[in-house]
């Protein structure tokens, strides 16, 4: 199998925009209208927090929780106050200039637009305050008396007693460093739970609420990991959690009621940040109640320093029962893993834009004027190297083919209809976590609506989003057999985002290279062989509206050292970054 590394690149300092529109005057025309709204007031069941964006502003949107309250959901209440984020009203430039450039781009524009008007089942975080949470109970080998609740200053000390050092994940090496972790940890066989009635009741609770903050469908349950102490000055740098057993999605951290001022956990993802407790909550408070933090695993999270007291907190994996059971039935499964909202609108318009894509790629076929947008400003290199160890095998697979652009060629004036888009996921997956089924929060909102899309272009009903319920979908119950082929074809694959600067001193030579993974995950029911042909992909094949700090950012992620998790993972469970590549029907079959 050949090698598909490939580059998109240009001298000097990397601008979709500027690439774009070589050789003339055209601005960025790709920037579609921000969908946003007000969030609903945060639900009374259980506290919920917002998040408290730090330095950062809201995003522009947030899903609305539509689906019911969970069966079963303990009856303690807590007021937070209503989530009010502020709209983006940012608007598409509607110049006119403006419009006219925009027709070229008329598929990765109206495919970003129908995108944006998606609404994510949940968000990357939650949490909140756990009013009524009864004691557990707790023991802990070594200390001759239960852990108080709430936990007062005087007794965390014995605690810390009986307790290791915490350590971390650093490639597939588990280390020490206080620099980087300086927490004790008591492990799950090293505790006990006297009241296990009560408590697992109101565990469950929740975990629901969890389930539901982060969108997830499907049963959950949560493991517990670890009991974390936290003293003056203790603290946990940023990094991610690793996936430790199958069906791992995240993390639930209750803080226990101990009073201590600082040790806020800080949930980051995508340039936001959500701070549990906010900012204002502390001192007494901390004593008085739990509190509970869900979120997705591969989300950069820290505990930053405690400056005083003590914070005591449990940790849970969050793991999705049906991960297996999604997997093996390969049917219409990205739904089932989150609480589907009102798709239908952005359904549709996906729907009309795979179709239109299809007829405007065969008349430009036709025409004769469908060079890669790349081959009309590039050329092209092979570079014979093969890196040799295991990581850059499952990517280069033997070689590398980089994308220079050439300043002397410019673009013509031909129309724009790539023969293919690439949407990167919003969230990094794991090789063991990457299925149809496992896709978190606005990935999967996006998959879902794509996986409906083809049915629904294809005439079948796959448009169910809006009338069917999240156990009908989570039933994968609503999706007909289309009846005739789809008007694209859809793979999910791992991309390794490269930074290459070549000439770093003047800038005058850097470059984004693609690395695509060996294996492309076909969509559920296609047929393996309806990979691209074509592996060629330039800007215009990146159908995002920044394109250039996605790049960046992604390009910017490292990924070998930087720490994880609570131990070294093993290769197949390191987060890497996912892209979508859809491809219109008379190229797919090409
Ligand atoms: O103490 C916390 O809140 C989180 C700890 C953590 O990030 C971890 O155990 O991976
Ligand atoms: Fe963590």
């Amino acid at each position: 199998m050949h090698a598909f590394v490939l580059a998109v690149g240009r001298p000097g300092a990397l601008s979709a925009a500027a690439t774009r529109s070589a050789g003339t005057s055209r601005p960025c025309t790709r920037r579609p209208p921000s969908v946003g709204w007000r969030a609903a007031p945060a639900r009374s069941l259980l506290g919920r927090w917002g998040g408290a964006p730090l330095g950062v502003p809201p995003p522009t949107r947030q899903p609305p929780h539509t689906s019911p309250a969970p069966a079963g959901a303990t009856p303690w209440t807590a007021t937070a106050s209503p989530v009010t984020e502020e709209v983006d009203r940012d608007e598409y430039d509607t110049d006119d200039d403006d419009a006219e450039e925009a027709e070229p781009y008329v598929v990765p524009v109206e495919f970003v637009r129908a995108v944006q008007a998606l609404l994510p089942a949940g968000r990357y975080a939650a949490g909140g305050l756990a009013v009524g949470l009864p004691n557990p109970v707790i023991r802990l080998r070594g200390m001759d008396h239960i852990l108080p609740w709430p936990c007062p200053p005087a007794s965390a000390p014995a605690a810390m007693a009986v307790a290791a050092r915490a350590p971390f994940g650093r490639g597939t090496e588990t280390v020490l460093d206080p620099a980087v972790r300086s927490s004790w940890r008591v492990g799950p066989a090293d505790l006990s739970f006297g009241n296990t009635v009560t408590w697992e009741a109101a565990l469950a609770g929740v975990v629901a609420e969890a389930r539901q903050g982060l969108g997830v469908a499907g049963p959950i349950r949560a493991e517990l990991h670890n009991l974390l102490l936290y003293g003056t000055g203790d603290h946990f740098a940023a990094h991610r959690d690793t996936e430790k057993v199958e069906g791992q999605f995240g993390t639930l951290v209750l803080t226990l009621p101990a009073v201590h001022e600082g040790g806020s956990l800080v949930v980051h993802h995508d340039g936001q940040s959500m701070a549990f407790p906010p900012k204002d909550v502390g001192g007494d408070a901390t004593l008085a109640h739990a509190t509970w933090a869900a979120y997705y695993g591969d989300c950069k999270h820290e505990v930053q320093p405690v400056t005083s007291g003590h914070r005591v907190a449990l940790v849970y994996n969050l793991v999705r029962e049906e991960a297996d059971a999604e997997d093996q039935e390969g049917g219409e499964v990205g739904r089932a893993s989150w609480v589907a909202p009102d798709q239908a609108p952005a359904i549709a318009a996906l729907s009309a834009l795979a179709t239109r894509w299809s007829s405007l790629r065969a008349a430009a076929v036709a025409a004769g004027s469908v060079d890669p947008p790349c081959s009309l400003q590039s050329k092209w290199h092979w570079r014979d190297s093969c890196p040799d160890d295991d990581w850059n095998n499952r990517y280069d697979d033997g070689g590398m083919l980089r994308c220079m652009w050439e300043e002397d060629v410019e673009l013509s004036g031909r129309a724009v209809v790539p023969d293919k888009l690439v949407r990167f996921l919003d969230h990094q997956y794991s090789v063991d976590g990457l299925g149809w089924g496992s896709f978190k929060g606005r990935d999967a909102a996006l998959v879902d609506a794509l996986l409906r899309a083809r049915v629904l272009a294809a005439g079948g009903g796959g448009g169910g989003g809006a009338s069917s319920s999240a156990q009908e979908d989570a039933a994968g119950a609503s999706a007909a057999a289309p009846a005739t082929a789809p008007a694209f074809t859809l793979h999910a694959v791992p991309v390794r985002v490269e930074r290459l600067d070549l000439d770093p001193e003047h800038d005058t030579e850097s470059y984004i290279d693609l690395h695509f993974a060996a294996d492309w995950l076909p969509a559920p029911g296609q047929a393996a062989a309806a990979r691209p042909a074509d592996r060629h992909f330039g800007w215009d094949h990146v159908a995002h509206d920044d394109e250039e700090r996605l790049l960046e950012d992604r390009a910017a992620d490292g990924r070998d050292f930087e720490p994880h998790g609570n131990e070294g993972a093993r290769l197949t469970r390191w987060y890497q970054t996912v892209a979508l590549v859809i491809q219109p029907a008379p190229t797919a079959a090409a």
